[in-house]
């Protein structure tokens, strides 16, 4: 990692994935340069802030031309590298029920960190495809699982250890948990809660804190 990397900050590196998924729709619709004016409108991020931000990415190419604004790619591709994030990230998910089905049809991975290349449930009512995805038998995770697949999301109701288990054997190094379910992992493998109910509990402390402060 160079000196430049380690400098910066936490509340930069927040804002990259922000300015990735901007450029990326922008780029899609064939933008191929823009202001920083232009990127804080979209993101209501100020262009001082987006340009200082900007400041800390390699410079081994210049990132733009004087009066014509960044370069859209350039940007892009200097972001994903800070940020170590592939545009084909290949994800799985497991157990496509209300949440998993949810998660699915909320495409938009498209342009920030990958995209759900399978999703897996034991179901076999579930087998085929949904929202563009297809959906294969858990019997059959370990002849089917994608090359290089790091990032599970986890949706499932039942076995939910022996299920981690089975990922983690296939190589498996991050899961995105929506059970509400315990389960161990070993040692180098992350996992990430999402809990409705934990944000809204947070959510309730954070509510009662200012109230207090307000009296
Ligand atoms: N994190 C949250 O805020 C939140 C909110 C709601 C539900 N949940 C939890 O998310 C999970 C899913 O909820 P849901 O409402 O979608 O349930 P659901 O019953 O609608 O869906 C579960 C799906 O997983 C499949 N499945 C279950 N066990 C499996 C296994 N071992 N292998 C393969 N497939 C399996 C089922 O066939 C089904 O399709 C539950 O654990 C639930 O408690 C979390």
């Amino acid at each position: 990692m160079s000196e430049k990397k380690q400098r910066i900050s936490r509340a930069t590196m927040s804002r990259f994935p922000i300015y990735l998924k901007a450029l990326r729709t922008m780029g899609q619709s064939g933008k191929e340069s823009f202001l920083s004016s232009e990127l804080a409108e979209v993101t209501h991020i100020q262009d001082t802030t987006i340009r200082r931000d900007f400041g800390f990415l390699p410079q081994e190419n210049s990132l733009g031309k004087r009066g014509y604004g960044y370069d859209t790619q350039l940007i892009i591709d200097a972001l994903s590298n800070v940020l170590g994030l592939g545009l084909d990230e290949p994800i799985i998910l497991v157990g496509v029920g209300n949440l998993g089905s949810a998660i699915l049809k909320y495409n938009r991975w498209k342009y920030t960190v990958g995209k759900i290349v399978y999703a897996y449930d034991r179901d076999q009512n579930m087998i085929g495809e949904r929202f563009g995805v297809e959906i294969k038998d858990i019997n059959d995770l370990e002849e089917t699982f994608p090359k290089d697949c790091k990032i599970a999301i986890l949706c499932v109701s039942d076995d939910v250890q022996s299920i981690v288990d089975r990922l983690v054997a296939l190589g498996i190094k991050g899961i995105v948990d929506f059970t509400h379910n315990h389960f161990i992992v070993p040692e180098g493998v992350e996992v990430q809660n999402v809990d409705v109910v934990v944000a809204i509990q947070e959510l309730e402390l954070k509510m009662k804190a200012k109230a207090s402060e307000e009296e």
